[in-house]
């Protein structure tokens, strides 16, 4: 008979910031050498958690093993410490992509052992309390998918059962091509030399949310947006075809075709915010986003913005037939950010229209644009690519070029979070 939660073992390989959280949140956790001592003194005062030098020690004894590592090595540990897995064992993994994850536990792990494998759908910093969390029952019993509902359900997440494909194609929309957009977003002012928030051009609401989203994500692990991106392949075409509505509509704008911009525009409009799809209330109006700002600059300053990003992904949705509404289920934070802000355009006529004329008017945006255009080209190649170096080169070269500032728009960063996260569901 399974073990119940109460007298389970449960192990984690790989101790960084989601390992840790994990270990904090859960029992028993394992580690390698390097880190064993100073993750010794970390959990020394954490009851019920041990630190092991190396994940052979953590899979012969752990009835729960779940792999916390980069995707990108996940074959290479997975064949280092499946082989010691305790007999009729449970494992899973924290990857963010299941593809690559899922096959290299069919292809390491001994016959007896189940697969159930999981996602949870936020970052470290983030509360688990009502966020979802994906469950894969890709080779397991019922009983052992329980098993692990009820060790993780100290969590308080959603539980979210999906198949690896599944998860797969979701995520390669919620998070690949968000990600993508804010990359290149960062990837366009660093090009400009331009620090947004000091620019009269960057003050308001939605420019707070690009602001801080893009300066988040560049002080983030490269590797957690390079695996899930370059892993995936669904992620792939999605940052392709989001890439290419932005050429798109670029060449609309400065070609100076304002009606078949607008044509375009609203018709993707139309097709991603169906009428009786409001029920989703983001709430992410402009007087609660204002109190995020990283400037000090007065709002009245600053002049509309032609938000190529925003108009572009709902092209992009669009296009691919997805209904972003669809997704929340399976959700992250920052999905929902983005789907708040393209709300809030795309909701509003007049501001859509001004946006839309801003484009074809006003070239006071026009370099910028330019610049974000062929930063959404070049992350997309460097993804199709599928070269990992690159990816971390890029990112690294323009994370540094942010980092004195990350330390306070992390502390806004997390503020905004939090009040929209209070204020945002994630139920369709
Ligand atoms: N950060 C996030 O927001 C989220 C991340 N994820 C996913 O979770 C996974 C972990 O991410 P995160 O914790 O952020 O990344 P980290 O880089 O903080 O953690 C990865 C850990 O894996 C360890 N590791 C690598 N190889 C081995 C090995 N052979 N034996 C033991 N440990 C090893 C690394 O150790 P060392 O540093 O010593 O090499 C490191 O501590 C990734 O797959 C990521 O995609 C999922 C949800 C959210
Ligand atoms: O919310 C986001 O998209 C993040 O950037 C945090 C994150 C990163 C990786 C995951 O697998 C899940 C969440």
């Amino acid at each position: 008979m399974r073990r119940t939660k109460e007298d389970a073992s449960i192990g984690i390989i790989g101790m960084g910031d989601m390992g840790k959280m994990y270990a904090h949140k859960l029992s028993d956790a394992g580690w390698r050498p390097e880190n064993y001592e100073s993750l010794q003194q970390e959990f020394a005062s954490k009851q019920g958690v041990t630190i092991f030098p190396n994940g052979h020690l953590v899979s012969r004894i752990s009835d729960f093993i779940l792999y916390s590592v980069e995707a990108g090595v996940i074959d290479r540990v997975v064949a280092q410490y499946g082989p010691s897995t305790k007999v009729g064992a449970v494992v899973g993994g924290q990857t963010s992509c299941k593809a690559p994850e899922l096959a290299a536990f069919e292809k390491h792990l001994p016959k007896d052992v189940e697969i159930v494998s999981c996602h949870s759908l936020h970052g470290p910093k983030v509360n688990p309390k009502g966020q979802p969390l994906v469950i894969i029952q890709h080779r397991a019993s019922d009983e052992a998918v329980q098993f692990v509902d009820s060790i993780l359900s100290s969590f308080g997440s959603k539980h979210v059962y999906l198949t690896g494909e599944m998860h797969d194609r979701i995520t390669a929309d919620t998070q690949a091509v968000t990600h993508a957009a804010f990359l290149s977003m960062g990837t366009a002012w660093h090009a400009n030399q331009q620090f947004p928030w000091e620019m009269s051009r960057w003050v308001g609401g939605i420019e707070n949310v690009k602001i801080n989203i893009t300066l988040r994500i560049y002080s983030n692990k490269w590797h957690v947006y390079a695996g899930l991106a370059i892993l995936n392949p669904a992620a792939k075409q999605q940052i392709r075809q989001y890439a290419e509505s932005v050429t798109d509509l670029y060449k609309l704008m400065i070609g100076g075709h304002r009606e078949e911009l607008k044509a375009r525009v609203k018709a993707a409009g139309a097709s991603v915010f169906k009428e009786g799809t409001e029920a989703q209330d983001l709430l992410l109006r402009d007087e609660v986003l204002d109190r995020f700002s990283l400037s000090n600059r007065s709002r009245e300053m600053s002049p509309p913005n032609s938000h190529l990003s925003l108009l572009a992904i709902v092209d992009c949705w669009s296009k691919l037939g997805i209904v972003p509404y669809d997704h929340m289920i399976c959700s992250t934070p920052l999905f929902r950010l983005w789907l708040g802000v393209t709300e809030y355009l795309f909701r509003n006529p007049e501001l859509l229209e001004e946006a839309l004329d801003t484009a074809i008017d006003d070239n006071s945006f026009r370099s910028d644009d330019l610049e974000f255009t062929f930063a959404a080209r070049a992350w997309s190649d460097c993804v199709s690519f599928g070269d990992f170096e690159s990816y971390r080169d890029r990112f690294e070269r323009i994370a540094q070029y942010f980092a004195p500032r990350f330390p306070e728009a992390a502390t806004l960063g997390n503020e905004m979070m939090k009040t929209i996260l209070e204020k945002t569901t994630n139920q369709p």
